[in-house]
């Protein structure tokens, strides 16, 4: 392989004289390039239109969410929220307005939960999901979540719950019972090995404990468990068991991480062309390469994003290799919860955080943030610690489960993860955090450690100037999600060639993806970007704004004309 690689590092002002034209450092440095770039320059959308007095500006091509958009205009560069925001749609939140609401509330990702509703159901919500982007002009990406196959109950016919009483009999039973004549007090269980790999004695926990069981008897496919820990049983709860104080793990563990039904429903998920699909229970980093060759297979060119879910204990082991072959990944401590001991949940968070950030992954943090918010309009105080807490970590997003699936306030729940999002990002600005410099080089070649140094001085260097904005203009996302990583000041404008990219980087922690056509012109590029920008009042003259692209290898820091 032959060719040469530009860095060159300039401070230009481009049409402006405040800032004189003085170049940082020009080097030369040769080193291999793989393959030219090149850019593909995709439709044009309309005509040229007026945007001020005697200025002709191209009115096309600039796509961004258009909340993020008023936000901007309404609060600033600085106080534009970064952590992002994960609504699960339920049957609280379905319908057209519904969804509408929440993204004008914020929502940057809607998650569908496939261990619910049909597949009729959630193509529903999906497809209104499309529809309110393009009439509406949101960018609010998709994820499709696994149902995977853990131990649960089955759906107790449609009721909503049952009551277990304190030292009632009942049956978990692995025969197949005929739904309307099901005898009182008898639950069924997926999973056929269950009877075997329980013993008399066992503790059975019913969603991490909500209600718990002891098993006195087994009679064939019948475990007879006595209630000691009464409570509601709700449809699908989950089943672990526990033996002298550890997780029991015999044949379960070896149930597949995508079952037979997961792969119809990833079918499904990628017809319906969603963004992400989050994967439930991984074990090992080996599930998700068989997904990613399948979906490659599926759908070459696919921009599908993997997450993987950290919800099994069996991941726990893995977790730096898992992290590694994802797209992303989820710290689903409902589940995790039920797995390992509570006390441990919090750590694992964290150490989670701390690796998606080393290995340049964008890592969400779910369940019951605002759990309390079902009920009633405002949150606890200790809820309101936990997401400062996750904010505070500086996750790329926070999710919402029930809060907002079935719950009473999806859209105060919501307001609450966006303030308290606001209010703790701005105090770390102010106790000025920076630690670029503990941050690994993730990149395995030199042609991408050169783009990781460049990002990572962009970040130093919108910092220490308070630039008003980086922007970035990325092909592939990799560029915007380099500085992402970094959690800069200021926010990261990025521009993406398609809408996909732009959705999916909408992931990621202070990124304002916007869909945009750029050629290898930089300058013809920024011109443009400018026109378009100051017309919509997104940008001002005087703001100063640093530049980086994965077209050219360059910083330029500009004052907008
Ligand atoms: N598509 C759906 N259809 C019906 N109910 C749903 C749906 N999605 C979510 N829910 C309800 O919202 C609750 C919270 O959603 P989620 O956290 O995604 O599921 P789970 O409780 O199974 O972890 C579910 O327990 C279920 O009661
Ligand atoms: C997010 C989680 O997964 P699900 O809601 O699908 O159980 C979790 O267990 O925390
Ligand atoms: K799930
Ligand atoms: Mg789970």
């Amino acid at each position: 392989m032959s060719g040469s690689f530009r860095c060159s590092i300039s401070l230009s002002p481009l049409h402006s004289n405040e800032f004189p034209r003085i170049p940082v450092t020009k080097p030369h440095i040769h080193v291999p390039v793989p393959k030219p770039m090149t850019v593909a320059l995709s439709k044009v959308v309309s005509p040229l239109r007026v945007a001020a007095p005697g200025v002709m500006i191209e009115a096309v091509g600039l796509e961004v969410d258009r909340v993020t958009e008023a936000e901007l205009k309404e609060n600033g560069f600085r106080s534009t929220r970064k952590t992002k925001i994960v609504c699960t749609i339920g049957p609280r939140t379905c319908e057209f307005e519904e969804i509408e609401a929440l993204a004008v509330g914020g929502m940057n990702v809607a998650r569908v939960n496939m261990c619910h509703g049909t597949r009729e159901w959630h193509r529903d919500v999906i497809r209104r999901v499309r529809q309110l982007n393009e009439e509406k002009g949101f960018a609010v990406a998709v994820m499709m979540d696994t149902e995977g196959s853990e131990i649960h109950m089955d759906d107790l016919n449609d009721v909503e719950s049952t009551k277990a009483n304190d030292g009632q009999i009942w049956t978990f039973t692995v025969r197949a019972v005929d739904q309307p004549s099901r005898p009182e007090r008898t639950i069924t269980v997926n999973y056929d090995g269950f009877a075997e790999d329980v013993k008399v004695g066992d503790e059975l926990l019913v969603d991490g404990g909500m209600v718990t069981f002891v098993v006195i008897e087994k009679i064939g496919p019948d475990v007879i468990c006595r209630c000691t820990d009464p409570g509601l049983l709700l449809p699908r709860a989950n089943l672990t068991f526990w033996r002298n104080g550890s997780l029991v793990r015999e044949r379960n563990a070896m149930l597949p991480t995508i079952s037979s039904k997961d792969w119809l429903d990833i079918d499904f998920g990628i017809e319906e062309g969603v963004d992400f699909i989050a994967v439930s229970f991984v074990k090992s980093a080996e599930v998700i390469k068989t997904l990613k060759s399948y979906i490659i297979d599926r759908s070459p060119g696919s921009q599908i994003g993997i997450i993987a879910k950290i919800e099994s204990i069996d991941s726990l082991k893995n977790l730096e290799e898992i992290i590694q072959v994802s797209d992303g990944t989820m710290v689903a401590r409902g589940d995790l919860g039920a797995q390992i001991p509570l006390e441990q949940v919090p750590s694992v968070q964290h150490e989670v955080i701390q690796l998606c950030r080393q290995l340049n992954k964008p890592v969400i943090v779910a369940s019951q943030l605002l759990e309390s918010m079902i009920e009633y309009p405002i949150p606890t105080r200790a809820e309101v610690a936990d997401v400062s807490e996750a904010v505070g970590q500086q996750a790329d997003a926070l999710m919402l489960s029930s809060e907002s699936a079935m719950g009473q306030y999806p859209e105060k729940a919501l307001a609450v993860l966006r303030s308290v999002s606001l209010r703790i990002e701005k105090c770390r600005r102010e106790e000025k955090h920076w630690d670029v410099t503990d941050l690994h080089i993730v990149s395995s070649s030199k042609l991408d450690e050169i783009s990781e140094e460049i990002c990572n001085t962009t970040s130093r260097m919108a910092n220490k100037l308070k630039a008003d904005a980086i922007f970035v203009y990325t092909k592939t996302g990799q560029t915007a999600s380099l500085l992402s990583r970094n959690r800069p000041d200021c926010p990261i404008f990025a521009f993406a060639p398609s809408t996909s990219i732009q959705r999916c980087l909408n992931l990621k922690w202070g990124l304002i993806p916007f869909r945009l056509d750029f050629s290898d012109d930089m300058e013809s590029n920024l011109n443009r970007t400018f026109s378009l920008l100051k017309a919509r009042a997104m940008i001002k003259s005087g703001d100063l704004i640093i530049v980086v692209s994965d077209v050219m290898q360059s910083i330029q820091a500009i004052k907008v004309p």
